[in-house]
Protein backbone atom coordinates (compact mmCIF):
# COMPACT_ATOMS: atom_id res chain seq x y z
CA UNK A 1 0.00 0.00 0.00
CA UNK A 2 1.39 3.50 -0.85
CA UNK A 3 -0.25 6.64 0.41
CA UNK A 4 1.41 9.50 -0.81
CA UNK A 5 1.31 12.86 0.54
CA UNK A 6 -1.21 15.06 -0.14
CA UNK A 7 -1.12 17.86 -2.73
CA UNK A 8 -2.83 20.83 -3.61
CA UNK A 9 -5.18 20.79 -6.63
CA UNK A 10 -6.58 23.83 -8.29
CA UNK A 11 -9.72 23.28 -6.37
CA UNK A 12 -9.00 24.98 -2.37
CA UNK A 13 -11.22 22.48 -1.16
CA UNK A 14 -9.67 18.93 -2.59
CA UNK A 15 -7.05 17.46 -2.47
CA UNK A 16 -5.48 14.40 -4.50
CA UNK A 17 -4.81 11.96 -1.99
CA UNK A 18 -4.21 8.03 -3.00
CA UNK A 19 -6.24 6.39 -0.49
CA UNK A 20 -5.57 3.08 1.22
CA UNK A 21 -5.59 -0.19 -0.96
CA UNK A 22 -6.08 -3.91 0.65
CA UNK A 23 -5.44 -6.88 -1.25
CA UNK A 24 -7.51 -9.32 0.27
CA UNK A 25 -5.55 -11.97 -1.34
CA UNK A 26 -2.45 -10.95 0.91
CA UNK A 27 -0.89 -12.42 3.46
CA UNK A 28 -3.30 -12.31 6.37
CA UNK A 29 -1.58 -10.71 9.02
CA UNK A 30 -0.21 -7.85 6.84
CA UNK A 31 -4.04 -7.53 5.43
CA UNK A 32 -5.03 -7.23 9.13
CA UNK A 33 -2.10 -4.12 9.96
CA UNK A 34 -3.20 -2.53 6.47
CA UNK A 35 -7.06 -2.58 7.79
CA UNK A 36 -6.09 -1.46 11.35
CA UNK A 37 -4.08 1.58 9.67
CA UNK A 38 -6.51 2.47 7.21
CA UNK A 39 -9.08 2.76 9.70
CA UNK A 40 -7.37 5.02 12.17
CA UNK A 41 -6.32 7.16 9.64
CA UNK A 42 -8.69 7.72 7.27
CA UNK A 43 -11.72 5.24 8.12
CA UNK A 44 -11.76 4.22 4.57
CA UNK A 45 -10.13 2.05 2.19
CA UNK A 46 -10.46 -0.24 -0.87
CA UNK A 47 -10.56 -3.75 -1.03
CA UNK A 48 -9.62 -5.97 -4.13
CA UNK A 49 -9.15 -9.70 -4.94
CA UNK A 50 -12.21 -9.74 -2.31
CA UNK A 51 -14.08 -12.87 -4.32
CA UNK A 52 -17.31 -11.64 -5.21
CA UNK A 53 -17.90 -12.59 -9.01
CA UNK A 54 -17.91 -9.97 -11.28
CA UNK A 55 -20.93 -11.10 -13.42
CA UNK A 56 -22.83 -11.29 -9.95
CA UNK A 57 -22.34 -7.19 -9.48
CA UNK A 58 -22.73 -6.84 -13.19
CA UNK A 59 -26.16 -8.69 -12.96
CA UNK A 60 -27.08 -6.34 -9.82
CA UNK A 61 -25.79 -3.25 -11.70
CA UNK A 62 -28.15 -3.78 -14.48
CA UNK A 63 -31.08 -4.71 -12.65
CA UNK A 64 -30.53 -1.72 -10.65
CA UNK A 65 -30.39 0.50 -13.73
CA UNK A 66 -33.38 -1.10 -15.19
CA UNK A 67 -35.40 -0.38 -11.90
CA UNK A 68 -34.80 3.14 -11.70
CA UNK A 69 -35.24 3.78 -15.71
CA UNK A 70 -39.00 2.62 -14.89
CA UNK A 71 -41.71 5.47 -15.29
CA UNK A 72 -41.11 7.20 -11.62
CA UNK A 73 -45.28 6.50 -11.14
CA UNK A 74 -44.65 2.86 -11.74
CA UNK A 75 -41.27 3.41 -9.02
CA UNK A 76 -43.73 4.74 -6.56
CA UNK A 77 -45.16 1.71 -6.55
CA UNK A 78 -43.20 0.07 -4.02
CA UNK A 79 -43.52 1.01 -0.53
CA UNK A 80 -41.64 4.22 0.91
CA UNK A 81 -38.58 3.61 2.41
CA UNK A 82 -39.79 3.28 5.86
CA UNK A 83 -37.44 1.34 6.53
CA UNK A 84 -37.53 -0.73 3.19
CA UNK A 85 -38.40 0.50 0.02
CA UNK A 86 -38.17 2.89 -3.08
CA UNK A 87 -37.35 7.15 -1.74
CA UNK A 88 -36.76 10.19 -4.51
CA UNK A 89 -34.75 12.91 -3.13
CA UNK A 90 -35.74 13.02 0.45
CA UNK A 91 -33.25 11.53 2.93
CA UNK A 92 -34.05 10.23 6.54
CA UNK A 93 -37.09 11.62 8.33
CA UNK A 94 -35.80 15.21 9.26
CA UNK A 95 -36.13 17.37 5.93
CA UNK A 96 -32.86 16.30 4.45
CA UNK A 97 -32.50 16.56 0.35
CA UNK A 98 -30.30 15.32 -2.16
CA UNK A 99 -30.06 14.64 -5.82
CA UNK A 100 -30.60 10.86 -5.55
CA UNK A 101 -33.14 8.18 -5.91
CA UNK A 102 -32.88 4.96 -3.70
CA UNK A 103 -34.16 1.57 -3.12
CA UNK A 104 -33.75 0.03 0.35
CA UNK A 105 -33.87 -3.26 0.42
CA UNK A 106 -33.64 -6.13 3.37
CA UNK A 107 -31.34 -8.84 3.23
CA UNK A 108 -31.66 -12.27 2.60
CA UNK A 109 -30.99 -13.46 6.71
CA UNK A 110 -29.03 -16.48 5.76
CA UNK A 111 -26.14 -14.17 3.98
CA UNK A 112 -24.47 -12.67 6.74
CA UNK A 113 -25.31 -13.17 10.08
CA UNK A 114 -24.32 -16.80 9.96
CA UNK A 115 -20.94 -16.07 9.15
CA UNK A 116 -20.60 -13.29 11.85
CA UNK A 117 -21.38 -12.98 15.83
CA UNK A 118 -21.09 -8.94 15.83
CA UNK A 119 -22.50 -8.36 12.44
CA UNK A 120 -27.14 -9.21 12.70
CA UNK A 121 -29.79 -9.35 9.87
CA UNK A 122 -31.67 -7.80 12.58
CA UNK A 123 -32.87 -6.31 9.52
CA UNK A 124 -29.68 -5.89 7.01
CA UNK A 125 -29.66 -2.59 5.39
CA UNK A 126 -28.79 -3.13 1.25
CA UNK A 127 -29.08 0.41 -0.52
CA UNK A 128 -28.87 1.09 -4.18
CA UNK A 129 -28.16 4.71 -5.15
CA UNK A 130 -28.96 6.45 -8.50
CA UNK A 131 -28.14 9.51 -9.00
CA UNK A 132 -29.36 10.76 -12.69
CA UNK A 133 -27.11 13.46 -14.39
CA UNK A 134 -27.82 17.03 -13.45
CA UNK A 135 -26.70 20.21 -15.07
CA UNK A 136 -23.85 22.12 -13.27
CA UNK A 137 -24.91 24.95 -10.94
CA UNK A 138 -22.92 28.52 -11.52
CA UNK A 139 -21.31 29.62 -8.58
CA UNK A 140 -22.54 33.35 -8.53
CA UNK A 141 -24.48 35.64 -10.50
CA UNK A 142 -21.37 37.14 -12.28
CA UNK A 143 -19.97 35.54 -15.57
CA UNK A 144 -17.91 32.96 -13.74
CA UNK A 145 -18.15 29.27 -15.28
CA UNK A 146 -20.36 26.99 -13.89
CA UNK A 147 -18.35 24.45 -12.67
CA UNK A 148 -20.28 23.09 -9.19
CA UNK A 149 -21.83 19.53 -9.04
CA UNK A 150 -24.99 19.61 -7.29
CA UNK A 151 -25.19 17.51 -4.16
CA UNK A 152 -26.57 13.97 -4.54
CA UNK A 153 -26.32 13.11 -1.14
CA UNK A 154 -25.02 15.65 1.74
CA UNK A 155 -22.38 15.18 4.10
CA UNK A 156 -22.61 12.39 7.00
CA UNK A 157 -21.17 9.79 8.58
CA UNK A 158 -22.98 6.23 8.29
CA UNK A 159 -23.90 5.16 11.77
CA UNK A 160 -23.50 1.06 11.70
CA UNK A 161 -20.08 -0.37 12.13
CA UNK A 162 -19.04 -0.92 8.70
CA UNK A 163 -20.57 0.13 5.30
CA UNK A 164 -19.39 -1.84 1.97
CA UNK A 165 -19.82 0.35 -0.68
CA UNK A 166 -19.40 0.18 -4.97
CA UNK A 167 -20.38 2.44 -7.68
CA UNK A 168 -20.11 2.20 -11.24
CA UNK A 169 -17.57 4.29 -13.17
CA UNK A 170 -18.93 7.57 -12.48
CA UNK A 171 -17.35 9.68 -9.91
CA UNK A 172 -19.00 11.77 -7.45
CA UNK A 173 -18.02 10.13 -3.43
CA UNK A 174 -15.60 12.26 -1.32
CA UNK A 175 -14.53 11.47 2.21
CA UNK A 176 -14.00 14.35 4.74
CA UNK A 177 -10.17 14.33 6.62
CA UNK A 178 -9.87 15.36 10.03
CA UNK A 179 -8.73 18.84 8.89
CA UNK A 180 -12.36 19.17 7.20
CA UNK A 181 -10.84 19.23 3.85
CA UNK A 182 -12.51 16.82 0.97
CA UNK A 183 -10.80 13.80 -0.83
CA UNK A 184 -12.57 13.12 -4.23
CA UNK A 185 -12.53 9.11 -4.45
CA UNK A 186 -11.63 7.85 -8.02
CA UNK A 187 -14.20 5.41 -9.13
CA UNK A 188 -13.07 1.68 -9.19
CA UNK A 189 -15.97 -0.99 -9.71
CA UNK A 190 -13.95 -3.71 -9.44
CA UNK A 191 -13.43 -3.25 -6.26
CA UNK A 192 -15.53 -2.28 -2.55
CA UNK A 193 -15.11 0.39 -0.53
CA UNK A 194 -15.21 -0.16 3.05
CA UNK A 195 -16.30 2.33 5.54
CA UNK A 196 -16.15 2.76 9.27
CA UNK A 197 -19.25 3.85 10.71
CA UNK A 198 -20.14 5.45 14.18
CA UNK A 199 -20.48 2.18 15.91
CA UNK A 200 -17.08 1.43 15.18
CA UNK A 201 -15.49 4.30 16.40
CA UNK A 202 -17.20 3.77 19.72
CA UNK A 203 -16.16 0.69 19.70
CA UNK A 204 -12.47 1.10 19.38
CA UNK A 205 -12.98 4.15 21.80
CA UNK A 206 -11.98 6.52 19.08
CA UNK A 207 -9.48 4.69 17.41
CA UNK A 208 -10.62 4.10 14.27
CA UNK A 209 -12.56 7.16 12.40
CA UNK A 210 -16.41 7.16 11.61
CA UNK A 211 -15.63 8.59 8.06
CA UNK A 212 -17.55 11.77 6.75
CA UNK A 213 -18.48 11.49 3.11
CA UNK A 214 -20.71 12.78 1.08
CA UNK A 215 -21.70 12.10 -2.98
CA UNK A 216 -21.75 14.89 -5.82
CA UNK A 217 -23.72 13.90 -9.25
CA UNK A 218 -22.27 14.17 -12.62
CA UNK A 219 -23.67 16.59 -15.03
CA UNK A 220 -23.72 13.79 -17.97
CA UNK A 221 -23.70 10.45 -16.52
CA UNK A 222 -26.01 8.51 -14.50
CA UNK A 223 -23.95 7.37 -11.13
CA UNK A 224 -25.20 4.02 -9.63
CA UNK A 225 -23.75 2.98 -5.78
CA UNK A 226 -24.65 0.21 -3.87
CA UNK A 227 -24.40 -0.31 -0.35
CA UNK A 228 -24.59 -2.76 1.88
CA UNK A 229 -24.56 -1.30 6.19
CA UNK A 230 -23.46 -3.61 8.66
CA UNK A 231 -25.37 -4.10 12.13
CA UNK A 232 -24.78 -5.73 15.46
CA UNK A 233 -28.54 -6.70 16.28
CA UNK A 234 -30.89 -3.99 17.96
CA UNK A 235 -30.31 -4.72 21.55
CA UNK A 236 -26.64 -5.17 21.39
CA UNK A 237 -24.30 -3.04 24.03
CA UNK A 238 -21.41 -1.26 22.26
CA UNK A 239 -18.91 -1.10 24.49
CA UNK A 240 -15.46 -1.02 24.11
CA UNK A 241 -12.80 -3.88 25.25
CA UNK A 242 -11.45 -2.73 28.31
CA UNK A 243 -7.19 -2.57 27.07
CA UNK A 244 -8.62 0.20 25.07
CA UNK A 245 -9.46 2.10 27.82
CA UNK A 246 -6.06 3.81 29.64
CA UNK A 247 -5.43 6.67 31.80
CA UNK A 248 -4.36 8.36 29.02
CA UNK A 249 -6.91 7.71 26.96
CA UNK A 250 -10.19 7.30 28.88
CA UNK A 251 -13.42 6.17 28.06
CA UNK A 252 -15.04 8.50 25.26
CA UNK A 253 -18.60 7.05 25.21
CA UNK A 254 -21.10 6.41 27.49
CA UNK A 255 -22.38 2.21 26.88
CA UNK A 256 -25.83 2.52 24.74
CA UNK A 257 -27.19 0.00 22.38
CA UNK A 258 -28.21 -0.01 18.84
CA UNK A 259 -31.87 0.09 19.52
CA UNK A 260 -31.05 3.68 21.33
CA UNK A 261 -28.05 4.39 18.79
CA UNK A 262 -30.61 4.61 15.95
CA UNK A 263 -33.76 6.68 17.56
CA UNK A 264 -31.40 9.14 18.80
CA UNK A 265 -30.02 8.87 15.01
CA UNK A 266 -33.62 8.80 13.34
CA UNK A 267 -34.09 12.17 14.93
CA UNK A 268 -31.05 13.87 13.78
CA UNK A 269 -30.44 15.55 10.58
CA UNK A 270 -28.11 13.77 7.72
CA UNK A 271 -25.26 15.52 8.60
CA UNK A 272 -25.46 15.78 12.34
CA UNK A 273 -22.59 14.11 14.39
CA UNK A 274 -24.63 11.73 16.25
CA UNK A 275 -21.90 10.06 18.28
CA UNK A 276 -22.04 13.67 19.99
CA UNK A 277 -24.77 12.33 22.22
CA UNK A 278 -23.14 9.52 24.08
CA UNK A 279 -20.06 11.62 24.74
CA UNK A 280 -18.82 11.18 28.64
CA UNK A 281 -19.81 14.17 30.53
CA UNK A 282 -17.74 16.92 30.49
CA UNK A 283 -15.89 15.88 27.61
CA UNK A 284 -16.79 19.12 25.20
CA UNK A 285 -15.46 17.35 21.85
CA UNK A 286 -18.34 16.91 19.55
CA UNK A 287 -17.77 13.41 18.51
O1 LIG B 1 -23.21 7.09 -3.40
C1 LIG B 1 -22.22 6.99 -2.68
O2 LIG B 1 -21.10 6.76 -3.13
C2 LIG B 1 -22.34 7.16 -1.19
C3 LIG B 1 -23.68 6.77 -0.65
C4 LIG B 1 -23.73 6.85 0.84
O3 LIG B 1 -22.92 7.47 1.47
C5 LIG B 1 -24.77 6.11 1.59
O4 LIG B 1 -25.66 5.49 0.95
O5 LIG B 1 -24.72 6.12 2.84
FE1 LIG C 1 -22.96 6.96 3.56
Amino acid sequence: MVVASPTKLHSEEHLAIELPTVDLSGDRSMVSNLIVKACEEYGFFKVKNHGVPHDIIAQMEKESFNFFAKPFDEKQKVEPAKPFGYGCKNIGFNGDMGEVEYLLLNINPLSIAERSKTISNDPAKFRLNHYPPMPLLCKDEDSSPCNQNKVGFGEHSDPQILTILRSNDVGGLQISLNDGAWVPVTPDPATFWVNVGDLLQAMTNGRFVSVRHKALTNSSKSRMSMAYFAGPPPNARITVPPEMITPTKPALYKPFTWAEFKKAAYAMRLGDRRLGLFRMEGDEQVA
